[in-house]
């Protein structure tokens, strides 16, 4: 049985003065499950939040909330609510009211205010806090207010922009974790925006990237890293070698200059591709027992690995993350299995950047 969408964009397009920000968007949000939209400055993520709070109307196609069309509808009558990257936070109001705030809105009775609030903060780790002020407050703990507050009104779904950006690498990883386990436990639905693909790979059920107001790929964390479908992808999910290839036939592919055996199939005889190879699948070997043949330009120790920048002869750069060391300016063979080649069709954007040279 098809799972309920409790959301649906439908062909959706939006233009600002003549910009086209989201261009023939369509995707289903479903109850319980973490969202990302990740994607590069300007993308049109926000967009995407803007038009879900109803902040702003489409230009084009049809947003449903539970298969009712709500184009219309405004922001306060939609089960949505937001948290913003810099919390929007009232400073002359204390935790409690902050959170309070929407319920007194609705002319809730005070002790339903009351139970309400202390629940939300336990949620999110306040409790003994409803007295102070947000002004008093890190950065973290101030972005759980935020959380509170918006939780509060029960909503169906939780979108959250940037949220953490403000934070310090450490409190951020502390937040990551805590947001996605809040996630868990509310079982209400998170959209969450981000730049940051390390953030969204740890965090999401399901990511949408986005580049230039398109959907690019929508998939697990570990398709999306696994089965880039496109050198965007590929390029921004992650470090890795991508080269330009031709898929001879099916599970043979040539790129440097060689042939190789790898586990795709499907595409024209001889079409030209985009293949990727992730650094931490390639593995040092002797030139003689290498599928190639590499000279290392540069080494560094990440503590985990050493990452070593490699030229082929044909000139192409590898990128490499091994447990082994080796020597700047040795020749060495680098070996990886079939599984790690990854061929994906080249886009229409990537092939008229080809053209062009
Ligand atoms: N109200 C508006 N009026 C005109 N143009 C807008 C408006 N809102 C957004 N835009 C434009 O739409 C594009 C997408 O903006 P959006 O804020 O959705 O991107 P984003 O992916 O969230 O970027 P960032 O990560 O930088 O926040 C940008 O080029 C932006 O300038």
């Amino acid at each position: 049985m098809e799972k309920e969408a409790i959301i649906r964009f439908e062909r959706v397009t939006k233009i600002y003065d003549g910009q086209v920000v989201l261009d023939d968007i369509s995707f289903d949000i479903e109850r319980g499950k973490f969202y990302t939209l990740l994607g590069p400055s300007g993308c049109g993520k926000t967009t995407i939040l803007r038009l879900i709070a109803g902040f702003t109307e489409p230009t084009e196609g049809t947003i449903y909330f539970h298969g009712k069309p709500v184009n219309h509808i405004p922001a306060n009558k939609r089960q949505v609510n937001t948290v913003f990257q810099d919390y929007a936070l009232f400073p002359h109001l204390n935790v409690f009211e902050n959170v309070a705030f929407g319920l007194r809105i609705k002319k809730k009775k005070q002790a339903e205010i009351r139970e309400k609030v202390m629940e939300a903060l336990r949620f999110v780790n306040l409790e003994g806090y409803e007295n102070r002020s947000v002004q008093e407050m890190s950065g973290g703990q101030r972005q759980r207010v935020a959380i509170a507050r918006a939780i509060v009104n029960e909503p169906e779904v939780l979108l959250l922009d940037e949220p953490l950006s403000a934070l310090d690498l450490k409190l951020r990883t502390e937040m990551q974790y805590e947001l996605r386990e809040l996630q868990r436990r509310l079982g209400i639905t998170f959209i969450f925006v981000t730049h940051d693909q390390e953030e969204a790979l740890a965090m999401s059920d399901q990511i949408f990237v986005l580049n230039k107001g398109k959907i690019q790929q929508s998939g697990t964390p570990k398709e999306i890293y696994d089965e880039p479908v496109n050198r965007f992808v590929a390029d921004f999910i992650g470090e890795s070698n991508i080269l330009r290839g031709v898929m001879l036939k099916d599970y043979l592919v040539e790129f440097a200059g060689k042939r190789f055996m790898c586990v795709d199939k499907g595409f024209r005889p001889n079409e030209p591709v985009d293949v990727v190879i992730r650094p931490e699948d390639l593995q040092i070997t002797t030139r003689a027992q290498g599928k190639l043949q590499v000279r290392v330009d540069s080494q560094l120790f990440r503590g985990v690995h050493y990452e070593l920048c490699c030229y082929d002869e044909d000139g192409n750069e590898w990128l490499v993350h091994s447990t082994k060391k080796a020597e700047v300016g040795e020749e060495i063979g680098l070996y990886f299995d079939p599984e790690a080649i990854h061929v994906m069709r080249i886009s229409e954007e990537d092939g008229e950047k080809i053209d062009e040279n």
